[in-house]
């Protein structure tokens, strides 16, 4: 299959594995390994596109469940699609809802032919299928389109994570039938199986043998440990082609993406860094810092002294303890600008260390400074 999100691989990091790439969508080029923001419903929260685009982001995510909610995806399609919804005109990932399905809402009962389950929002009873997360994602016409699976919680039960995997890789082949614009969006089968090294070789072969034009890893970044993440992620990724784009979902934290890009993958998305941002906790070169504590009232040095964003060129940690503090809106928007940047630049710096053959190196640096070596 012809399709039109195709992934460019440049380089392999000598020292680590790691890959520099380049993905091709309808809405342009992003350079991988990436950090995707996410924005749920239509927005990255408290984010202008013009922002985004000024602190880096080239592709950013939204979700077919919540969108499926509120507003609807024919009041969006009507619109002319998402991009045009939401005045972005760089890519977009939607994830199928999948995840959300499972993670937010109660009272579900898969069956083959899909999930029932109750409205977040106002418990009315609900059904998805692939189809209909295909339907919805047609709408939206996200570059990137998610398959629609089933993320089982962590652990799970050997026997059940062997008919979940199975269900998973048919309802992948239902959504490639269901995609209408296949030569023009990208489709990205999603491999499952918990920790159970031959089940996510079959999961993995199961979606190789259709050909997707990328692949994510799920089932993951759901609470388990990372070394258990790490070892899932080494013994997964060698079954995935040289030549598709990984997607590592739900991930995440500073360490977490590096230790992922050692481990083959490409592209990530996590809430995190909005989500903390909201609170006034920052990510910063020297670790993370709490802005509301009360050692921050006089300090009138930037969040990061090493970052060189909007935020941090011109704003103190005084200013933006106050306004956090006061529930300013501004605050709000001054953290996520500069959470969302820290995590874009963090890519910039490993694409670098990929470039110059010394990942290992550049994490080793980079824990120390950021302090995850600490006991
Ligand atoms: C660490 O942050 C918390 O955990 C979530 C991120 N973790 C995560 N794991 C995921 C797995 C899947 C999957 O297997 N399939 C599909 N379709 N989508 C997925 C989306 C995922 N997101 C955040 O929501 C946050 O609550
Ligand atoms: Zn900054």
């Amino acid at each position: 299959m012809t399709a039109a999100v195709r992934y460019e691989l440049i380089k392999t990091c000598k020292q680590s594995g790691a890959r520099l790439g380049k993905v091709h969508t309808p809405h342009g080029v992003f350079e991988t390994p990436v950090f995707m923001p996410v924005g749920t419903l239509a927005t990255v929260k408290t984010m202008s596109p013009e922002e985004l685009k000024d602190l880096g982001a080239n592709i950013i995510l939204s979700n077919t469940y919540h969108l499926w909610l509120r507003p609807g995806h024919e009041i969006i399609r009507e619109a002319g699609g998402l991009h045009k919804f939401m005045n972005w005109d760089r890519s977009i990932l939607t994830d199928s809802g999948g995840f959300q399905v499972f993670s937010l809402s109660d009272l579900r009962k898969i069956t083959e032919e899909g999930v029932h389950f109750r409205n977040h929002l106002n418990g009315e009873k609900l059904f998805l299928s692939p189809e209909g997360a295909m339907e919805i994602q047609n709408a939206l016409g996200s570059d990137i389109m998610m398959a629609f699976d089933e993320c089982p919680p962590y652990p799970a039960e050997y026997e059940y994570m062997k008919s979940s995997v199975e269900r998973t890789s048919r309802w992948a082949e239902r959504c490639l039938a269901a995609h209408e614009r296949p030569n023009d969006q990208g489709l990205f089968g999603i491999v499952q199986g918990g920790e159970y090294e031959d089940l996510r070789r079959q999961s993995a072969e199961d979606l190789v043998s259709l050909d997707f034009p990328g692949y994510a890893v799920g089932g993951l970044s759901v609470g388990e440990p990372k070394d258990v993440m790490n070892r899932v992620l080494e013994f997964t990724t060698p079954y995935l082609p040289d030549n598709k784009p990984r997607y590592l979902m739900g991930v995440g934290s500073p360490d977490s993406l590096i230790d992922g890009a050692i481990r083959g993958i490409d592209m990530f998305d996590c809430v995190l860094p909005t989500r903390i941002a909201r609170n006034g906790t920052l990510m910063t070169s020297q670790g993370r810092l709490v802005v509301r504590n009360a050692k921050y009232a006089r300090d009138f040095r930037p969040l990061d002294e090493n970052c060189d964003c909007y935020t941090c060129r011109n704003y103190s940690r005084a200013y933006i303890r106050h306004l956090v503090k006061s529930n300013e809106t501004f605050g709000f928007r001054l953290t996520s600008y500069h959470n969302l940047y820290f995590l874009v630049n963090l890519m910039e710096q490993v694409k670098q260390a990929i470039r110059e053959d010394r990942l290992l190196d550049f994490r080793e640096e980079f824990f120390e400074q950021y302090g995850f070596n600490k006991p």
